[in-house]
């Protein structure tokens, strides 16, 4: 027998199936979907087993080792992976990188051996340790490929490769408590008698004993050590609530609509506070009795802790399953475990969690479904909403799109009848939606107000909080200010790698990156003319937040990506919030949508038509979507009021969205689309060319657009934002189109080499 795999490495050189003999004492075992270990060049390399086969001309090696019991691609994970590979310019392993969790992946590290240690250099044997090991590091690696090469050729050394799994279960130690002892024991070794357990584990002994005593106790037979696999739990802060919900009889009639046998997609689209959440819990308990499994997917870690909560005081803590990236790889690989064992049947998670292994699925839900962060669109390119469409028909299911704000496409084929379409029209414990004010900042300029906050808003959050009422605050440009300048020169420090100007954070005191990262440290002094001129312009969130101290007198909370780096502070901001240890809670885009405060009567937008100025084909529908999220925070159990502020009054997505009115947003938007033949009437991808000479860059462009002109409108060649990098040129060409076919992938292969890179962003977001 002859298995065809894919081996682990991240080449379009690579990009095809190896076939490899196995050996006679695998052959019962060894089954599709499994991970091998196979000698591939001088390494050795993870693979994945796509078919088996009879026979093959092309296998001479043989497999090494199985690394699985059960196969870890599936058949409904082998459907997902031919439907990824569709996608032009998608790579075999990095498909299967992407459905498999991390955590199932090999880190592989290379081994050096000594065999005659006269043949080499000193600096050389400097790196061995006292075994006449060296492990190479990736930076060794390179520094030393050479003279690796040459001594391995002269039999010098010898190079093995060591391969680990990334993470395995964990096991703990417990001790059982042997209370029938006869041992005389000392005043400090009877505190453990006194617990009155039957057990403990070892961290809990050691806050009352030394590790000393426990050792005697072991050897007096009163602690019985026993190996347990530690439970990596994701741990909350919030308490478990008692809330008790009936459906209304608008939920009750659109939860009824919802078949959980069958294959069909729905657009629940209410109102903002029209309890969604409500249909989801009792859709997931019909699930459940069902005897299947939940998926329900959150487009951000800040809204997994309100919907954990949710499910956790409803539903048995232990069947609950979370998955998202702030979870450290531990955590990760044993809630991996709990879904394969069948120990969760409810899982919630973030994007990712949409190829967790789950059978005997029974619906997946999706909240929030117009949000960007479902879509991949990176070495492997996605659309979470199509992967679960696959899923649920896969499993013959319902899947559930919900939102207050859809997405322009969602929306449409609800409208055209291909998803069913769910409606609430109105909020669950209050007869209104908020009352919305549209503020014109220009005319505050005029009036010489120069705060960032208009003289309305102003009033509404001093009346607010005289009634001991909490705010929301939306303000969606991060750091102090977006760029600095010298006023003197007028230099605007940019960042080396993607050429965009720096954000300057005051707290810290640097220059930051928004697109990679990169950071300096700020200096008022200009380094073209060399005087200390330099000086920010335009407000970002924490100026607004330095301006709030200034001007009320509350607590004020931020929330934004720089104040919930450590684990956890989602959850801390928004149970501090939620428990009035705040009046104000002051964050970009992730304080826009899905919270339910109770106590928030006024939702303030800072600087709507700044949403308008981000260079996606989507600004202005995500501008619509946020400002309508946002306002929705607003007066959800009592009487509220929203203030939006801006520049730019007279954008109809501002104008629609000021008014609360989605029917006349999609009219405009949808007919707006249709002449620029963008989606849901045409795709639109991007390809990016770089090469270093500035002509050249131009005229692969050129010619790769008269190739795919035939069968697509092709625009540009324009700049991209980012115009220079790695000292290669950079432009972007723009295609719409119906279907794209994979073979464009062939002919646009033929233009790249050493210097000419081309890359291909299904969902245009390139900059
Ligand atoms: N039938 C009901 N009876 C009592 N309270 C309800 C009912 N339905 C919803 N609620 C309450 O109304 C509030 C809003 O509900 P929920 O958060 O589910 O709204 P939503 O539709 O998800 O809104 P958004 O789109 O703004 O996130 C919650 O506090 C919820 O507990
Ligand atoms: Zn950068």
């Amino acid at each position: 027998m002859i298995a065809q795999i894919v081996i682990d490495l991240k080449a379009s050189e690579l990009n095809k199936y190896y076939d490899y003999i196995i050996p006679e004492a695998m052959q019962l075992d060894l089954k599709k979907g499994m991970r091998v270990i196979v000698p591939f060049g001088n390494m050795k390399r993870l693979g994945y087993i796509i078919n088996l086969i009879p026979e093959s001309t092309q296998a001479t090696r043989k497999i090494e080792k199985i690394l699985d019991i059960t196969p870890s691609i599936d058949e409904e994970l082998f459907l997902i992976a031919d439907y990824l590979l569709k996608t032009p310019f998608s790579l075999m392993s990095a498909v299967y990188q992407t459905i498999l969790p991390k955590e199932l992946l090999l880190n592989y590290q290379k081994k050096i051996t000594i065999l005659d240690s006269s043949k080499i250099d000193d600096e050389i044997i400097k790196k061995f340790n006292k075994k006449n090991e060296w492990i190479l590091t990736n930076k060794d690696e390179e520094t030393f490929y050479n003279s690796l090469k040459k001594l391995k050729e002269n039999n010098a050394i010898d190079i093995t490769t060591i391969i680990k799994q990334k993470e395995v279960e964990k096991y703990e130690t417990n001790y059982k408590i042997n209370y029938q002892t006869h041992e005389k024991l000392t005043v400090k070794q009877q505190l453990i008698l006194e617990l009155n357990k039957q057990e403990i584990t070892r961290k809990e002994a050691l806050e009352i004993l030394s590790p000393s005593i426990i050792k005697s106790l072991i050897s007096k037979n009163v602690l019985i050590p026993e190996l347990i696999t530690s439970n990596r739990a994701v741990t909350h802060i919030f308490d478990l609530e008692d809330k008790k919900i009936i459906l209304n009889s608008d939920q009750q009639k659109e939860y009824e609509k919802v078949n959980l046998n069958k294959y069909e997609t729905y657009l629940l689209y209410g109102v903002t506070g029209s309890g969604k959440t409500e249909i989801y819990l009792k859709l997931i308990e019909d699930t459940l009795n069902n005897h299947k499994k939940a998926l329900i997917l959150v487009p951000e870690i800040m809204l997994i802790g309100p919907f954990a909560q949710r499910l956790k005081s409803k539903f048995d803590e232990s069947i609950v399953s979370i998955l998202h990236s702030n979870l450290n790889s531990g955590q990760k690989y044993d809630e991996y475990q709990k879904i394969k064992n069948n120990k969760a049947k409810i899982i919630l998670g973030t994007r990712s969690a949409i190829f967790s292994p789950i059978s005997d699925l029974g619906i997946i839900i999706i909240d929030e479904e117009q949000d960007d962060s479902y879509i991949q669109d990176d070495t492997v390119s996605y659309d979470t909403r199509q992967i679960a469409q696959t899923r649920a028909k896969y499993h013959q299911i319902p899947l559930l799109l919900g939102s207050a704000s859809p997405s322009v496409e969602t929306f449409y084929k609800a409208t055209n009848k291909e998803y069913k379409l769910l409606k609430l029209t109105k909020r669950a414990l209050v007869n209104h939606l908020p009352n919305v004010k549209l503020i014109d900042m220009r005319e505050e300029l005029k009036k010489g107000n120069l705060t960032p906050f208009s003289t309305e808003l102003k009033s509404q959050i001093e009346e607010k909080l005289s009634k001991n009422e909490q705010i929301i605050l939306f303000m969606n440009r991060k750091g102090y200010s977006p760029f600095v300048m010298c006023r003197h020169c007028g230099n605007v420090p940019k960042c080396p790698d993607c050429q965009i100007s720096l954000t300057y954070y005051k707290n810290k005191n640097i220059l930051k990156c928004q697109h990679c990262g990169y950071e300096e440290p700020f200096s008022k002094e200009c380094t073209v003319c060399k005087k200390n001129t330099v000086k920010e312009v335009g407000v970002g969130i924490e100026y607004i937040e330095q301006e709030l101290h200034k001007h009320f007198n509350a607590k004020v909370l931020r929330l934004d990506a720089d104040t919930t780096s450590k684990k956890n502070s989602h959850e801390h901001i928004w149970d501090d919030f939620k428990n009035h240890k705040a009046d104000i809670l002051l964050g970009t885009q992730m304080v826009a949508k899905g919270l339910d405060f109770s106590n928030v009567t006024l939702v303030g937008i800072i600087m709507a038509d700044g949403l308008l100025k981000v260079p996606s084909i989507k600004a202005v529908e995500k501008t619509f979507q946020l400002i309508l999220q946002a306002s929705g925070r607003s007066g959800r159990s009592k009487k509220g009021d929203v203030v939006i502020q801006s520049y730019d009054i007279n954008h109809y997505a501002i104008k629609t969205a000021s008014t609360l009115n989605n029917e006349e947003f999609f009219k405009q938007v949808l007919f707006e689309r249709k002449i620029q033949k963008m989606p849901p009437f045409k795709k639109v991808s991007q390809l990016l060319i770089e090469h270093p000479s500035y002509l050249k860059t131009y005229q692969i462009a050129d010619r790769i657009k008269i190739l795919l002109s035939k069968t697509m409108i092709v625009l540009g060649p324009t700049p991209s934002l980012i115009q220079k990098r790695d000292n290669k040129y950079r432009v972007l060409l723009t295609l719409k189109y119906d279907t794209i076919d994979k073979k464009i992938e062939e002919e646009i292969n033929n233009f790249k080499d050493v210097e000419t890179k081309i890359y291909f962003s299904q969902f245009a977001t390139l900059i």
